[in-house]
């Protein structure tokens, strides 16, 4: 009998069109609707780059204007959505408080299971807008902090940081926050991504989908590197400790977090412009400590084993810097990837085909109840 060929993780297999952004490993460059994300993440708010990921175009200043104050608007958390998040234990993974208000977001929405385009995209937005209260709320009740309320006067990034500290945040930190929205809001079949895609193949509701999406981010080798990439470092310590900790790690053929890719092997695209967001923190608070660290373990991890970090690796440090508790950093990239994840629901939804894959079954042969 000639063994079927299976694709173990659908590596390398394309499974549909899609017209929202492109991953080049060769070119290793990625674009959003045809722009190169480095020029989006110089140039664009967080708010416009939702936009061109929904849209297909960038916004012309009314539509900016319409989506600034729906996201405004949209910020305050409904009464049940804390009630329910008050309810969680304070030990519950953020992840889980997430997908649990997420949860809570949709049974409220009367239009839940409205399929139209309009009600898509302003589910899409109420998303949007609703979880950074969320992500932020939650890190404050962890540390027995009081609810902080949005302020209309303040931008989705100035906002987050505001909502999540209680204080306005300095420029720098705002921009490399805003910057990291920008490169984690969309990456093509990415695990989350196509979770969010099969859910919707099934004609089930966008909210279902998102739910389904925040739990494939949360794992470690997917968003839940961003966090673990700290954990490293708590481990570490300082740089002087990296070689010692790498033999160890690579005796005990540990996977290290932050680095290595499905689709890019020669560097993922979005790390030079995070790096350098990195450095103006560091810069900005003063721990060139963490630079020389998280340096050191991607020369020498570089050098033995010639694997290169992603975009995780530079963004948990600097969500470090900011202040955020390690284990919001996966919330942060869910609330960023909130846009991705919409755009290909609703890409899905307008061209939709059951994605139901075969396996190659392998258990035992038929056998009978009576012997
Ligand atoms: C934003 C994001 O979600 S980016 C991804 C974030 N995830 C991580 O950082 C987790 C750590 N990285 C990994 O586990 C992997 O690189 C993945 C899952 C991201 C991609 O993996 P795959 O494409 O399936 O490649 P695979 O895991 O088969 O790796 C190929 C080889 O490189 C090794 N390798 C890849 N990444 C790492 C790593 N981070 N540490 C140690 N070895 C690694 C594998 O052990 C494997 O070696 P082998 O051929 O000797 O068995
Ligand atoms: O594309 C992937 O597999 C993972 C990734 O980098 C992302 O989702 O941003």
């Amino acid at each position: 009998m000639t063994e079927q060929e299976i694709y173990k993780g659908l590596a390398g297999v394309p499974v549909d069109y899609s017209a929202i952004s492109k991953v080049n490993p060769e070119t290793n460059s990625l674009l959003y609707r045809g722009y190169p994300v480095q020029e989006l993440a110089a140039q664009k708010s967080f708010e416009e780059v939702a936009l061109l990921l929904w849209g297909g175009e960038l916004p012309s200043e009314s539509e900016l204007a319409d989506l600034v104050a729906q996201e405004r608007a949209g910020r305050a958390l409904a009464d049940n959505v804390r009630a329910v998040i008050d309810a969680l234990p304070k030990s519950a993974h953020p992840m889980d408080v997430v997908r649990t208000a997420v949860s809570i977001i949709g049974a409220n929405d009367p239009d839940a299971e409205d399929p139209s385009a309009d009600a898509e995209l302003a589910k899409a937005k109420a998303l949007f807008a609703a979880l950074p209260a969320i992500v932020a709320y939650d890190q404050r009740r962890r540390h027995g902090l009081e609810l902080v309320e949005p302020r209309d006067d303040l931008d989705y990034s100035q906002n987050f940081l505001w909502m999540t500290f209680g204080e306005e945040a300095a420029p720098e930190v705002v921009d490399a926050f805003r910057v990291s929205m920008v490169l984690y809001a969309e990456h093509s079949f990415n695990a989350s991504t196509f979770t969010a895609r099969v859910i919707t193949s099934t004609t089930a509701d966008l909210y279902s989908a998102v739910v389904g999406a925040v739990g494939a981010l949360k794992g470690a080798l997917h968003g839940g590197a961003n966090e673990a990439v700290m954990h490293t470092f708590d481990e570490i310590g300082e740089a002087a400790n990296v070689e010692a900790w790498l033999d160890d790690a690579l005796a005990s053929k540990k996977k290290i977090m932050g680095f290595g890719h499905r689709v890019y092997k020669n560097g993922d695209s979005r790390v030079p412009t995070m790096h350098a967001a990195l450095e103006r923190l560091v810069e900005h608070y003063d721990r060139p400590d963490l630079l020389e660290l998280a340096e050191a373990l991607e020369k020498s991890f570089g050098e033995r084993k010639g694997i290169k970090p992603n975009l995780d690796y530079p963004a948990g440090p600097a969500y470090h810097l900011m202040g955020f508790d390690t284990q919001t950093f996966t919330p942060i990239f869910a609330a960023a990837r909130i846009t991705g994840w919409t755009a290909h629901i609703m890409e899905q939804a307008a061209a939709n085909s059951l994605i139901r894959p075969l396996a190659v079954y392998n258990g035992v042969d038929e056998r009978h109840l009576d012997g």
